[in-house]
Order: structure tokens, then C-alpha cells, then sequence
């Protein structure tokens, strides 16, 4: 790894707000993004091989951009504001003014500390990763649905035998992790061993993880091989994991909280209880941050053990590991893995039920709310790690009769934001992936800034290509089968197409009285929001004019408003009516008609091709389409119009035609060339109303679109005729 300079200039460290002799990058951290600028053409060292992330085209920051006064300390949210605060008061100062973004990362340590000290407990969550893709595609939804209650991180198991860090492969441990952070926004923990690996290797999966985003591991040596006796270090690898905390902490210092494993029962392998107790000890004096236990059938055990490692110096964090038993099949493997004996009062217990799943899982919640409640009115817990064997039901079950459960209402942004701390500060992002968050996040991954405050200017800003639609974290959550009930097994018009659209808005049963509660730009429900503009919407869809985004005005609505809030109690929030739809190639020629009647309206109009394309937005002005104004903080602008981004995003909608909804049907059928006919003949068009105080002149301007066509349709009828 490159040797990153310390900054000791007065100068250098005016103009980047670092204290004297503040280490900017010391070598085993991440190279900062000002010297991943540097690397690329000032001469400081840049990103080595092992640096999988390759550079690519960076984005353009807006010109007033408070990154480019940060050092990485502050990005990665180990200077505090306090020492901001200090340095700005430093007379030793130049005049250029420290900015400080009050989104910070904030590493899991750090949050779990900060909720011990507040008396505020927490839960965890692991899971093992899938075996298909499909797998992975319920798994996804799981964690979905997991994010709700929020979970203060989640962790992903190692599979020695699923190709565990193979990022090309989607149902590998490292990918799972990697699709956990920036896509279901969860904070992520990785699980790594050292089974059958050579130091080196390890080290190339560190930094894979590293660059997918993740920030914790939980550090093991693993079990025996299948068929192995005894534990036999593997040929250039390591012996134990106190060996893989020594690694992570000499390759990449601070980087990753470091959690490893402890063993209340003690390990099965080892002489001693007390023996086992030093090893422990041994990897938290070599930097491990936290400790997450075997699971344990009797609190008496743990609480034995928390207070012998104590006694011993041990002053970590230490979360239990708790299984709410779901089945007689998966606790009789979990004790065999795990090397415990399951008590006889349970055995008794389970044994008259073992046939009966649900009996079976009462009773495991029963017990683990028991077991919970102790644990966490011992104050010596934290919060608690559940093992939850991939399913969501009973865990979600316990947390909430813990009320450990706590679903937010109120949205920070309006949008789904990821956990990937390189985008802590990503605060804008163009309207047109408001639907397909995940498709937004694979896009921009190689980006290494995210625009925060304004847009800016994002001629520089290189989309990744998306080619892989059919990823399972960005095709539909449906199978084929239940997408053909909802959008018609056979498509004999557009009209059918238009039905599907209405349907779909209005929650409609369609004639198989099947709701569709997807499309292909979106894969969840409508928003409620859409409900305060869903008749007009309904009606335009019902002639032609296919919708595939939309947002009503808003002039001043609280930020706690159940159907448009985001941000923090006490703000207001304001929103330009917006309209994005297909439509045919007459109505387009009839809308061009009549939009300059309507200055107040930007528009942006292009075919598939992007031969075809009329604005009267400036090329390089992005539109600020919502906004919101809280007590004591600037306006936050977060979701924008963009021209040039559009013409990306024009790529991906209409491919989306051919690759989610063509694609369902035969080959060269009729319903797969009525989506052909209208990929290749529609155009897309968004349409912004800028006097958001007044009532949106949109719905004119598509009605007078229609009549217009209408009557040009009947001249052309009745010139025909005679
Ligand atoms: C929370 C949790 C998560 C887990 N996740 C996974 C997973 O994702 N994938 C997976 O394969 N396994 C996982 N395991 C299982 C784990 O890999 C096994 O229990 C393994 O046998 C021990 O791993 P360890 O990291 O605790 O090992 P170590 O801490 O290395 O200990 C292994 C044994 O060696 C002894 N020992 C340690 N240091 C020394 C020394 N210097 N000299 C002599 N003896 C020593 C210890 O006392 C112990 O008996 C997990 C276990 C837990 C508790
Ligand atoms: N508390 C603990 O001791 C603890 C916790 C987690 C993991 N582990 C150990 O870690 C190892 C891996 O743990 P785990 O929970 O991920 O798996 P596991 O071996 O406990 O199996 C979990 C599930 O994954 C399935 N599976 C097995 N092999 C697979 C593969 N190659 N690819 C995909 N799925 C597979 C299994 O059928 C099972 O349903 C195990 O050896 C386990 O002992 C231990
Ligand atoms: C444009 S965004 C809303 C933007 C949000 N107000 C913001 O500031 O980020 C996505 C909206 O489009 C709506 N939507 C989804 N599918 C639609 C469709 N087919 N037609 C019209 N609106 C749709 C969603 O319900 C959602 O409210």
C-alpha cells in the first residue's frame, strides 16, 4: 500500500482544515479522495493493484462544494465537530473557511458505544448467504423488509464452500454483503475465515470487501475442514484469528471495525475455559473492537462469562448471540455446528411439538423474548445478535414484543438512501431513478464524490453501463409468471398496454381480477404522494399518454405530512408538479404545438434512438424539483431534473420495454411486438411546472395535447375522405 504524505505545511493544512501534523492518510487507511485527485496527475502516489476500484471519470463537483475542504478524517467521521469547532476557532488559521457536512459515517463501534453510553439498546442481525440467484432475489426482500425495524448492523456468514468472496458471483458471501450495504442500506458486517486461504488471498478479499463498501468484519479462524481432525493452518495462511485482527489492523490500520467471536460454553476445541477466555483476550489486545458470542441456551452462562472476561481486561462491547428457535431440524444443526448440547427442559419441551411448525416457533419466540428481556435488564448487554437463520418472521416477532422494533416513519430523504459510508454525504440525486434506487447505485458505484448540497454540473459524470438487467437486485421481485397475470398473458393493442398502466394507479383488478402492483419502472406499489394527483393520472394513462413518474405541487407542506414528509420535524416541504410519460409520435407533434404557450413549463422530449430531441432546458441547468426548509439549517434540494442525466436515463427506460416486458413473452408473439411497436414509435417526455404556488398548468397542457390530436386525426380522416 502507498505511504500517504503527512500534511505539514501551514498552507496544506489551512487549505484542507487539518490540524498541525494531522495524519491525512497514514498508509493503511483508504487513500483519501484528495490524493486519489493527486494520482491522477499531480505526482502523489495513487490507488495500487490491490485497489480493485478502477478510476473512473469523476463527477464534476458543483463549484461550491464543501468536499473540497475535507480531509478524510472528517469524511470518514473520526474528527468530531468538536474538533471543528476548535480548529475554526484556531487563530493559526488562514482565512478560508472549514466546511462541515453534518452527515457523517459513523463507524458500528462507534454507534454501538454511543447507544451503551445512552442506556438505548440495539439489535444485530446475521444471515447465511443463498444458495441461487433466486435466493438471493427472497433474501433481498428480507433485508427490505428487515431495514424497517433497523437493525443497527447486519452480518453475512463466510461459506468456505459458496465461493464466499467471488464478487462476480451474486450468491456469494462477499457480494450478499456488498448488496446488503448499497442496496437494502443496511450497515454491513462481513464474516471472513481463514480456511484454505494463503495470507495474500486473504489480504484480496479484504480489499474486495473494502471496495464494495464495508467497513466491519467479523474476524474467525473458522471451522474444521469437512473430514479434518484437528485444525492444521493452511500452507502460506494463518493459524488463527487473532493472526486475521493482526493482518486487517497492519494492512489497513483503522478502516474496519474488527469483531471476533466468543465462546460462553467456551470453543470446543480448546483445553481450557480459562485458556479460551486469554485467546479472546489475545484478539481484542490486537485491535478487535467488539465481541459477538456463540449462542448460548442459559443466560447464567453468558452472564458468567461477560464477567470473567472482565476480570480478566477484557473491556469490549460484548453481544450475545441469540437463536430463536424455528424448527426441530435447524436448532438440532445449529447445537451440532455450534458443538452444544441443547438442554433437557428445551428437548422436553420441543419434542411433544416437533412436528408442528408453528407450535415449534411460538414457543422459540416465547423463549427468546424470555431470554431477551433478562439479558437486556442485566445492563451488561448492549443490544443483542440474533442468528436468524434467513427468515424474518419470528426474529421481527421478538423485537417488536421487546420493542427493540422501531419503525421510522419519517424519511430522511425522500429517497431510499444506501449505507456505503462513500456516499454518507450524497444529499441530490436526478428524479428519474426515484423508482429504481438500485439501478441509480450500481450506475454511479465507481463514482468517488457524490454531489451534496446542489447537482451542479454533471457533464463529467459517467454512468456505469447497465447491461445486466437482469441482476437479481434490479429485475422484479415477481416471477414471469405472476408479471404475465398482472400486465396479460397475450397483448393484442396498445390499448392493452394503456389498460395495464391505469390498473396499476388505480389498484384495479384487471380482467384475470388481478391487481398490478408493479411495473417495469417501478417494482413497489405507487407512493402515497401519488395518491393527491392519481384520477388525473388515471385518465391521461386511459388515453395514451403513459405515465412512469410523477409528483403532485407542493407549496409549504409540513415535513412530518404523512404522504410528501422527509427530513426533520418542524420543516416545510415544496415540490414542482412533475410528469414523466411515453407517449405516441401524433401526440408529441401536438404537444410541440402547444408547449410555448406555457414558459413556466421546462420539457424535455426524446426517441429511443435520441435522434429525435427537443428542450428548452439548458443542457448543463439542472432543475430543483423538491425541496425542503428546516429550523436552523440551509434548504436541502434533493431530488433535481437534469438534462444530461436524462439522456442516460432515456436509455435505460426505454430498454426496459424490451428487457422486463417483452421479454415475457415468445419470442416474435404479438404481445412481445405490441411493446416493440411502442419501444420504437413512443417518445419520452418529463415536463417540470416551475410556478409551483399555483395550481400545475400540466394537466391542461395534456388535455389541450389531446384534443389537439384528436382534430388533426379528423382532418386528416375527413382530407382522406374527400
Ligand atoms: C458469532 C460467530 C460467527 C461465526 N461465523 C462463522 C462463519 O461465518 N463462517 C465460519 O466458517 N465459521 C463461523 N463461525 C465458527 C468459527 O469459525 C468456529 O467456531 C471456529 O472453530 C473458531 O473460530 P474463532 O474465530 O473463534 O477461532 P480462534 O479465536 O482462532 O480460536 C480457535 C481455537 O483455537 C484456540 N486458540 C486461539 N489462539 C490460540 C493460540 N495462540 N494457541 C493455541 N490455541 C489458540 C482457541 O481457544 C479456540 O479453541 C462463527 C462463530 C461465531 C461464534
Ligand atoms: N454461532 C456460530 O457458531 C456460527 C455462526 C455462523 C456461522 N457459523 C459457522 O460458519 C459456517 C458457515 O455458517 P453458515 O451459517 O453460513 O452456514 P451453515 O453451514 O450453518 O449453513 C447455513 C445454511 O446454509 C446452507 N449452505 C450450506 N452450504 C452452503 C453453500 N456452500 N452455499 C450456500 N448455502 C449453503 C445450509 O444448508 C444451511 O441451510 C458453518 O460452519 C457454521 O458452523 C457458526
Ligand atoms: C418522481 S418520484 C417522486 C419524487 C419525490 N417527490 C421526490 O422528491 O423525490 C416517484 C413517484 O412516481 C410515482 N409513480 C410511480 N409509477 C408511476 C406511474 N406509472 N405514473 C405516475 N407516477 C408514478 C411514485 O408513486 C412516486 O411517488
Amino acid at each position: 500500500m502507498p505511504e500517504f504524505k503527512r500534511i505539514s505545511s501551514e498552507t496544506e493544512m489551512a487549505q484542507n482544515g487539518a490540524g498541525p501534523g494531522r495524519l491525512m492518510c497514514n498508509g493503511t487507511q483508504s487513500p483519501s479522495k484528495m490524493n486519489y485527485r493527486s494520482a491522477n496527475g499531480e505526482g502523489s502516489p495513487g490507488p495500487t493493484s490491490a485497489e480493485f476500484r478502477p478510476i473512473p471519470r469523476r463527477f464534476s463537483p458543483p463549484s461550491f462544494d464543501r468536499q473540497s475542504s475535507q480531509t478524510e478524517s472528517e469524511r470518514n467521521g473520526s474528527s468530531s465537530r468538536q474538533e471543528l469547532e476548535s480548529l475554526s476557532a484556531s487563530s493559526s488559521r488562514a482565512n478560508s473557511p472549514v466546511w462541515y457536512n453534518t452527515r457523517k459515517y459513523v463507524p458500528v463501534i462507534d454507534r454501538i458505544l454511543k447507544r451503551q453510553a445512552a442506556g438505548t439498546p440495539f439489535f444485530s442481525l446475521e444471515f447465511f448467504p443463498p444458495r441461487t440467484d433466486s435466493g438471493a432475489s427472497d433474501l433481498m426482500a428480507i433485508f427490505d423488509r428487515l431495514a424497517r425495524g433497523r437493525p443497527l448492523f447486519c452480518d453475512m456468514t463466510w461459506h468456505p464452500k459458496g465461493d464466499p468472496s467471488n464478487t462476480d458471483k451474486p450468491t456469494s458471501s462477499t457480494s450478499m454483503a456488498g448488496n446488503m450495504l448499497n442496496y437494502a442500506g443496511i450497515e454491513t458486517m462481513l464474516h471472513m475465515t481463514c480456511v484454505g486461504l494463503t495470507t495474500e488471498q486473504m489480504k484480496d478479499n479484504l480489499y474486495k470487501a473494502k471496495n464494495l463498501g464495508i467497513r466491519s468484519i467479523l474476524a474467525l479462524r473458522g471451522d474444521l475442514p469437512d473430514g479434518a481432525e484437528e485444525w492444521q493452518k493452511t500452507d502460506g495462511g494463518l493459524d488463527y484469528a487473532v493472526d486475521l485482527v493482526k493482518l486487517i489492523k497492519e494492512e489497513f490500520g483503522d478502516y474496519f471495525v474488527i469483531c471476533v467471536a466468543g465462546y460462553p460454553d467456551g470453543h470446543p476445541e480448546c483445553k481450557t475455559y480459562w485458556e479460551d477466555i486469554q485467546h479472546l483476550k489475545d484478539k481484542v489486545e490486537a485491535g478487535a473492537d467488539l465481541i459477538i458470542t456463540q449462542l448460548f441456551f442459559k443466560n447464567e452462562t453468558f452472564f458468567k462469562y461477560v464477567s470473567d472476561c472482565r476480570k480478566v481486561g477484557i473491556t469490549v462491547p460484548i453481544l450475545p448471540g441469540v437463536l430463536p428457535i424455528q424448527g426441530y431440524k435447524s436448532l438440532s444443526n445449529m447445537a451440532k455446528l455450534s458443538k452444544l448440547e441443547v438442554p433437557k427442559e428445551i428437548l422436553d419441551a420441543i419434542e411433544p411439538i416437533k412436528t408442528n411448525d408453528v407450535a415449534i416457533r411460538q414457543y422459540g419466540i416465547f423463549k427468546a423474548v424470555e431470554i431477551c428481556r433478562e439479558l437486556l435488564n442485566s445492563g451488561m448487554v448492549p443490544g443483542i445478535h440474533f442468528y436468524t437463520l434467513n427468515r424474518e418472521k419470528a426474529v421481527t416477532q421478538v423485537l417488536k414484543e421487546l420493542g427493540l422494533w422501531s419503525e421510522k416513519i419519517q424519511r430522511p430523504l425522500p429517497w431510499k438512501q444506501t449505507a456505503n459510508h462513500n456516499r454518507v454525504e450524497e444529499e441530490v440525486r436526478p428524479i428519474f431513478w426515484r423508482c429504481r434506487p438500485n439501478s441509480y447505485v450500481l450506475r454511479t458505484s465507481e463514482w468517488n464524490e457524490f454531489p451534496n448540497g446542489r447537482w451542479g454540473d454533471s457533464r463529467a459524470a459517467s454512468f456505469n453501463d447497465l447491461q445486466t438487467y437482469h441482476l437479481f437486485y434490479l429485475k422484479s421481485r415477481s416471477p414471469k409468471t405472476e408479471l404475465l397475470k398482472m400486465w396479460g398473458e397475450t397483448l393484442t393493442s396498445e390499448e392493452d398496454v394503456w389498460k395495464v398502466f391505469v390498473n396499476y394507479l388505480t389498484g384495479a383488478q384487471n380482467e384475470q381480477g388481478v391487481k398490478v402492483t408493479r411495473m417495469p419502472w417501478d417494482d413497489d406499489e405507487i407512493e402515497p404522494e401519488t395518491s393527491l394527483i392519481c384520477e388525473k393520472l388515471a385518465s391521461i394513462n386511459s388515453r395514451g399518454v403513459l405515465t412512469i413518474n410523477s409528483q403532485p405541487r407542493v407549496n409549504a407542506a409540513p415535513s412530518t405530512d404523512l404522504k410528501v414528509g422527509w427530513g426533520s420535524p418542524g420543516g416545510y416541504i415544496f415540490q414542482k408538479a412533475y410528469l414523466e410519460f411515453f407517449t405516441s409520435k401524433e401526440n408529441i407533434a401536438a404537444l410541440k404545438e402547444i408547449l410555448p404557450r406555457y414558459p413556466q413549463v421546462n420539457y424535455h422530449i426524446i426517441n429511443h434512438s435520441g435522434e429525435a430531441d427537443y428542450t428548452n432546458c439548458d443542457e448543463y441547468q439542472p432543475i430543483a424539483v423538491t425541496w425542503g426548509v428546516f429550523p436552523g439549517k440551509e434548504i436541502i434540494q434533493p431530488t433535481v431534473v437534469d438534462p444530461e442525466a436524462f439522456k442516460t436515463w432515456k436509455d435505460e427506460a426505454f430498454a426496459l420495454w424490451l428487457e422486463a416486458w417483452a421479454h415475457i413473452y415468445p419470442k416474435n408473439s404479438e404481445s412481445s411486438r405490441v411493446i416493440q411497436n411502442i419501444h420504437d414509435g413512443y417518445y419520452l417526455v418529463n415536463l417540470v411546472d416551475n410556478d409551483f404556488p399555483k395550481e400545475s398548468v400540466l394537466w391542461d397542457i395534456l388535455e389541450e395535447m389531446l384534443t389537439l390530436k384528436a382534430s388533426t386525426e379528423e382532418t386528416e380522416i375527413s382530407a382522406a375522405s374527400s
